[in-house]
């Protein structure tokens, strides 16, 4: 069996408000797989259906072979979980909290390194209620990965991180992927998705919409490619083309060399995705 999480048909509605509308996911093992979605499409429920934490109202679930909804301690134990703050461990220290979660892990890894992988020795016997935003965010991705799982769900990881924490956790993510571990995980941040996910999927009102690797999202790969240059009376011209090899050397012959100001652009991630958002809106 190659998928670490399979899911069909999913549906689960709120009193009068659908929040997953027959949904068909395929996570393979060992990939990094990213679910973007506008606010309210349905990735929370979703993954923590997945997780077991929400019953589903309809729908076929397995991860890890099992049905969350009914799976043991020995299935939980092989599955991590980034929960969105601890605040009832306020008066213990980072390692203390982190000691506390790996005792209940048959094979747990070892608690002091995993406070450094997440970069939170120096934080290791400070009291968890004087950590910053970001720091507590990187204990509770100590907390989701001191059990050693097979499968790690993140939602939304790196809300409140700087620019650097962001950049330290996603070569976390990668050890982890490397490793083998699969991961699933949520984010608003499209360069996150497109530097971490093998393949990404876009839900929109319960829906799957489209599951590619980034590169790929709405045929992106195909797209033409927008050429702007500066024209000799500093104005700037773009056009776009299917062939900008060819159009970039027909500028350049022109100019009699360099092309002032010249940039050759694909379609963003982040316009692909606004653009299959806005369709399904
Ligand atoms: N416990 C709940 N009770 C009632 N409605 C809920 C509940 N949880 C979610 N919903 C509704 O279900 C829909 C999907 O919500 P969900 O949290 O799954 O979306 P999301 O994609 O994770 O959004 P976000 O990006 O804002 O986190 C929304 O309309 C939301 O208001």
């Amino acid at each position: 069996m190659d998928s670490a999480i399979s899911v069909h048909g999913l549906r689960k509605a709120y009193a009068d408000v659908t929040a997953v509308a027959g949904l068909d996911l395929e996570v393979r093992k060992g990939e990094v797989f990213a679910l973007l979605g506008p606010n309210g499409a349905g990735k929370t429920t979703t993954v923590e259906i997945l997780e077991g934490y929400r019953r589903r109202d309809a729908g076929e679930v397995r991860v890890l072979g099992e049905d969350p909804g009914k799976a043991g301690a020995a299935w939980r134990a092989r599955v991590g979980i980034v929960l969105q703050g601890t605040g009832e461990f306020d008066e213990l220290t980072v390692a203390e909290v982190v000691r506390h979660f790996a005792g209940f892990y048959p094979t747990a890894d070892d608690p002091d390194r995993v406070i450094a992988r997440v970069g939170l020795t120096e934080k290791a016997r400070s009291r968890t209620r004087t950590l910053s935003g970001g720091q507590k965010r990187r204990l509770d991705v100590a907390l989701g990965i001191v059990g050693r799982p097979e499968l790690l769900f993140l939602d939304e990881p790196t809300t409140g991180f700087d620019p650097e924490a962001r950049r330290e956790f996603w070569e976390l993510i990668r050890d982890l992927a490397s490793a083998g571990t699969t991961i699933l995980l949520t984010t608003h941040y499209l360069d996150e998705a497109e530097t971490l996910a093998d393949r990404v999927g876009v839900i929109a009102r319960g829906e799957l919409v489209e599951v590619a690797p980034p590169s790929r999202l709405g045929d992106r790969h195909r797209a033409p490619a927008t050429v702007a240059w500066r024209t000799a009376e500093g104005a700037v011209e773009a056009t776009e083309s299917e062939t900008p090899t060819a159009l970039v050397a027909e500028l350049a012959a022109r100019f009699g060399g360099e092309v002032p100001g010249l940039t050759v652009t694909r379609p963003t991630l982040e316009d692909v995705y606004l653009r299959m958002i806005g369709e399904k809106a």
